[in-house]
């Protein structure tokens, strides 16, 4: 339910309500998740035009896009939520031991019990509700925050939610830092944050108080490795596609910087430009087919990194804005410096520096000297570089001659590492992100040996050890008297 103004009785009213909720066990049931899952999936069935209109009024998010990158992978999720709960609910069987012998052990996936899910504006359908879908699919109950600067996606978010599923359990709060910080002195079972790592430190300092365990999905410069060694077409094709092609840049797993060798730069910028044009025609600035940016904000900070001096000049595509319309012309540059703002912060926009290096081998230098991103991306045909970049690359997630593309893979994990956020999500690990694995052990009252009670004794001990080891030669040595 939204509430109009969110006050501190407010969040710990919600909170009461949807711990007795967590506590009666409703939410633990099968059918109730099976329950509120469908009603996502009708949402999503039902609702995709005002969703794609929602996501219009915010970013002007092209049809395509908001279809594709935010419904249907939501559809997907809950689909296989439906498909494989009943699997993933049923406790795993675990191995035994001579230890514990005669025993049977469990492990059984328990519902955390009341979760928070902030969410950031930049896919604000996929990037509230895929959690919520993990949330719900492991019987928890939910409050949703969507993000503030997607007010048209926020406030449908809210009427949806309250409309369709379950008030006495997933909830959704609209607002901003106020209410976020009134939300955050709640104790939560777990916070799933999405958004930039700055918060990310204030949401985890929050955390901290209550020992509230947390995923944070942050963001990252995940750079794009371009060997020469490469189809240089295709390569082009899927770096436009995977950068002004997902809502202009403004996607934590876009390309920010692509590295590749000064002989081979100028013919992948010819290629760009000439692929940008096929995309966009010879004006960007008039496509419908990019989302434009979000905000005045971040129109600002994006044109403080294009004005800086040093960079300004490096610019070899685009470069036009249009601050009243909110847009930027796919921009290319090169070699700009390392110390500059556009090369020190995300850039989360359509803004992509291109950085030549002598030989590949330095890349991978600008790449470990630098924050662990949330991707990496390489383009070669090199089977040993391929191979070298999966295996020495720190980051969330590589992709090998694709961009983005893993986030639609639900058997992957999705998540940062280090600078780009911690735990991760999709598919099953949505699923083990919200719940807890809890040990289960079972004795009978056979069996009821005394070598582990007082007096304790060398034979005792002897024994114990044996047992603890699974040493079996040994145990049957020390129960039949031999040295
Ligand atoms: N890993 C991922 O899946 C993923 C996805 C999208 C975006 N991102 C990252 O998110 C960043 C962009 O998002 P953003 O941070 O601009 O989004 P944002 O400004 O929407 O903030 C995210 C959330 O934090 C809340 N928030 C803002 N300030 C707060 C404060 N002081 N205290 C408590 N809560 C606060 C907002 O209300 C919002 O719900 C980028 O770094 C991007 O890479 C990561």
């Amino acid at each position: 339910m939204t509430t109009k103004v969110f006050g501190a009785a407010d969040a710990t009213n919600l909170m009461t309500e949807l711990r007795r909720s967590f506590d009666s066990g409703v939410t633990r049931g099968y059918e109730w998740r099976v329950s509120q899952l469908k009603k996502l999936l009708i949402i999503c069935d039902n609702h995709e035009p005002e969703i794609v209109s929602a996501l219009h009024d915010d970013l002007g998010k092209p049809e395509l896009e908001s279809s594709v990158y935010e419904v249907a992978l939501l559809r997907n999720s809950i689909k296989l939520a439906l498909s494989q709960l009943k699997y993933w609910m049923a406790p795993d069987k675990a191995k035994t031991s001579l230890t514990t012998f005669p025993a049977s052990a469990e492990i059984i996936s328990d519902p955390l019990g009341v979760v928070l899910v902030i969410s950031a504006w930049n896919y604000p359908f996929l990037l509230s509700l895929d959690p919520v879908i993990g949330a719900i699919s492991a019987g928890n109950a939910v409050v949703l925050k969507p993000s503030e600067l997607a007010p048209a996606s926020s406030s449908l978010l809210a009427k949806l939610m309250e409309q369709y599923l379950d008030p006495s359990a997933v909830r959704v709060v609209e607002g901003a830092v106020t209410e976020t910080t009134l939300l955050l002195e709640q104790k939560w079972e777990k916070i799933f944050y999405t958004g930039s790592s700055r918060i990310g430190r204030i949401i985890m300092a929050a955390a901290a108080k209550h020992l509230t365990p947390v995923v944070l999905e942050l963001g990252g410069k995940s750079p794009v490795l371009v060997d020469s060694n490469t189809n240089l077409k295709v390569t082009a094709r899927r770096i436009i596609a995977g950068k002004w092609g997902c809502n202009n840049g403004q996607a934590c797993i876009s390309p920010d910087y692509i590295l590749t060798t000064k002989d081979y730069a100028p013919k992948l910028i010819d290629a760009m430009k000439n692929e940008l044009e096929a995309f966009y025609g010879k004006n960007p600035m008039e496509s419908k087919d990019m989302s434009r940016i979000v905000n005045s904000n971040h129109f600002d900070r994006l044109s403080k990194m294009l004005e800086e001096k040093e960079v300004s000049d490096k610019i070899v595509l685009g470069g036009q804005k249009d601050r009243e319309n909110l847009k930027i012309a796919p921009t290319i540059l090169l070699d700009v410096p390392l110390d500059s703002l556009m090369m020190s912060e995300e850039i989360f926009g359509p803004l992509l520096p291109i950085l030549t290096v002598n030989n590949l081998e330095e890349s991978f230098d600008v790449i470990r000297s630098r924050p662990k991103p949330l991707a990496a991306y390489l383009f070669t045909q090199n089977e040993k570089l391929k191979e070298r970049f999966a295996n020495t690359v720190s980051a969330g997630g590589i992709v090998v001659n694709d961009i983005a593309v893993h986030l639609a893979l639900p058997t992957l994990p999705f998540g940062g590492v280090g600078e780009s956020g911690m735990g991760s999500y999709h598919g099953k690990f949505s699923f083990d992100a919200f719940s807890h694995k809890k040990a289960v052990l079972y004795k009978s009252f056979l069996g009821d040996s005394t070598v582990r009670y007082a007096p304790y004794s060398r034979g005792k001990l002897r024994l114990l050890k044996a047992l603890v080891n699974s040493n079996l030669l040994e145990v049957f040595k020390v129960l039949f008297g031999f040295k």
